[in-house]
């Protein structure tokens, strides 16, 4: 869910009618698995975004992880940059087993609920130091 809006005038969406000053929740998770828009939306498929103009920069409301308009995440940059920081950190220096030995491909991917998109299922895995010969 993104932050919740004011309408500042009356409107129509979808068949609603949207009085002036009501509080309007866009459901960013619903605009990202609408079929119209996204083959197969419910599967991890990172290769869709590539050769694609999509980006996740607030103009394509059918991807808006960090929000759209004049409220959306000012921190794209730092919030990119330290994820991909940490996951490199991670992968560079450890190597990485699932704690129950089966296979990665049969990891439960469902979602719980909340504001949040965490994973339903805790992944539970077992690193081993990665300490390249010096
Ligand atoms: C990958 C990381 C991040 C994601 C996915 C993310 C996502 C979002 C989203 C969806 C919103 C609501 C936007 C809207 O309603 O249009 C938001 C707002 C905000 N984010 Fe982030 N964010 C991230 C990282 C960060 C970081 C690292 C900071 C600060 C250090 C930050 C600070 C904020 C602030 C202050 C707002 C509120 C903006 C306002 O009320 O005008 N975010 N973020």
């Amino acid at each position: 869910m993104l932050l919740p809006r004011v309408c500042w005038e009356q409107c129509k969406i979808g068949g609603y009618d949207i009085p002036i000053k009501m509080k309007v929740i866009i459901n960013a998770w619903a605009c990202s698995t609408y079929p119209e828009f996204w083959e197969d939306p419910e599967s991890f498929r990172a290769e869709r975004f590539e050769n694609t103009s999509v980006d996740f920069k607030g103009t394509n409301y059918h991807y808006i992880p960090f929000g759209s308009g004049r409220r959306m995440c000012p921190d794209i940059t730092f919030g990119l940059v330290s994820a991909e920081l940490f996951l490199a950190q991670m992968l560079y220096n450890f190597d990485w087993k699932l704690a129950d030995g089966s296979n990665p491909l049969d990891i439960d991917m469902m979602e719980a609920e909340g504001t949040f998109a965490a994973k339903k299922i805790h992944l539970h895995l077992i690193p081993t130091s990665y300490a390249p010969n010096n």
